[in-house]
Parts: C-alpha cells; structure tokens; sequence
C-alpha cells in the first residue's frame, strides 16, 4: 500500500520509499559464528530492529502452515528454501517496522549472491554488510553446544556439515560481492562476545 501526498498536505512516502530509504546492514557469517548474538546487542545499543531470516522461517513452520510445512523438510535438509519466500517475509516484517526502527540488521541473508540481487532490486540496498568470521571448528563446536537447549532440529552433527558446506560454497561469494563495493567490515568473532561487539559497534558508529 502507499500513496504519494497525505490529505493534509505533507509528502508521505509509500512503504517501499520508507523501506528503501532505512538504514540497512547485512549480518553475514556461517551458522554458529554469533550472528543472531551480536545483533540482540546491536538491537539493545542502537535499537536497530533485528530480522533474521531464519527466526522469520521457524517463525512460519511453528505456525503449522502449509507453507511451514513445505519449509520444515526443505530446512531440515540443510538446504536453502526458495528465494522469493524468504524474501517476501523479510520485506513484510520491515514494512511493518519502518516507523520505528532506526535501521534494520538483516541477519543470515542473503544467503547466495542472487538473493542479494534480489534483495536490493525488491527492497533497497545496504550501506554496511558486517561479516562475522570465525573458523569453522569453532562454528561447529558452538552449534553443538547450543543444539543442546535450542530445540532446533537442524543443530546436528550431520546438519551442521551440510550448512558449513553450503556455507562456504554459496555465502562467501557473497563477501567478495560487497567487497568490491567498499561496504564489507570484516569482524573477528574468534573474541569473547563483548569484544566482538566492541568492533561491531566502531562499523555502525562510522556510518553517517
Ligand atoms: N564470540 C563468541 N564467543 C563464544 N561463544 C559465542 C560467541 N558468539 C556466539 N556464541 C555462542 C552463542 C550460541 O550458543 C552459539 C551460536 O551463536 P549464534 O549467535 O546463535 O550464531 P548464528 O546466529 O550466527 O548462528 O555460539
Ligand atoms: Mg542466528
């Protein structure tokens, strides 16, 4: 929905002007690297409002719908779900958010470089891409542990290698992607959590 002058007068932008003028900052990394933990930090500090993608999917297979369903089997796989349903999802909470939010963390997306194409072609494009980095032995042995108390049902030992794999096979492209746009902050998340978030916090203070 969207108009282009409000009866009182005033220039109102429509949802997708408002979305594509907000700040946006991809959170990148492979499953386990801290992203989701860095951005509730992010949220507390500079009240961003944090859109993971894959919340957002959980979020509709917890629902019982027959999309959910459809997307339980395609994530228990480890595999990626189709592009634009995550898309549209992302975009749906954002617009739901625009009014009150100071800039939006995009976290686990894009997860390819044609859904970051995608992204910006439906939505707009991002002034930050943070890339949370840690080796993979350390993603590994932080997912095990937090698939001890997560409930989720791809924090598996066999799953876990299926996403690491994907990972680096489709998300790093991603990097070198925005790298050339001069946009990539690159976060070593090998740190203890609020160090990490020390460096994280000198990527967003830089952005005017
Ligand atoms: N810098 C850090 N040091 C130690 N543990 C960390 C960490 N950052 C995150 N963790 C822990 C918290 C979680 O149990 C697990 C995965 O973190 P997460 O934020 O859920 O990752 P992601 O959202 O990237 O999958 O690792
Ligand atoms: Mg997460």
């Amino acid at each position: 929905m969207g108009c282009s002058a409000s009866c009182s007068g005033r220039i109102v932008h429509s949802d997708d002007d408002k979305i594509k003028d907000a700040k946006i900052i991809f959170v990148v990394g492979g499953p386990g690297s801290g992203k989701g933990t860095q951005c509730e930090k992010v949220v507390a500090k500079y009240g961003y409002t944090h859109l993971s993608s894959g919340d957002l999917l959980r979020a509709e297979v917890a629902s019982g719908s027959e999309r959910g369903k459809t997307l339980q089997a395609i994530m228990q796989k480890g595999e990626l779900v189709p592009l634009d349903t995550v898309l549209d999802m992302i975009k749906d909470a954002m617009i739901a958010k625009v009014d009150v939010s100071k800039g939006f963390l995009i976290d686990g997306y894009p997860r390819e470089v044609k859904q970051g194409e995608e992204f910006e072609k439906k939505i707009g494009a991002p002034c930050l891409l943070l890339y949370i980095d840690a080796k993979g032995e350390t993603m590994v042995k932080r997912l095990m542990k937090r698939g001890e108390t997560s409930g989720r049902s791809d924090d598996n030992e066999e799953t876990i290698k299926k996403r690491l794999d994907l990972y680096y096979k489709a998300t790093e492209p991603v990097i070198a992607f925005y790298s050339s746009r001069g946009i990539v902050r690159k976060i070593d998340s090998e740190l203890p959590v609020d160090e990490v978030f020390g460096h994280v916090a000198k990527a967003i203070d830089g952005l005017k």
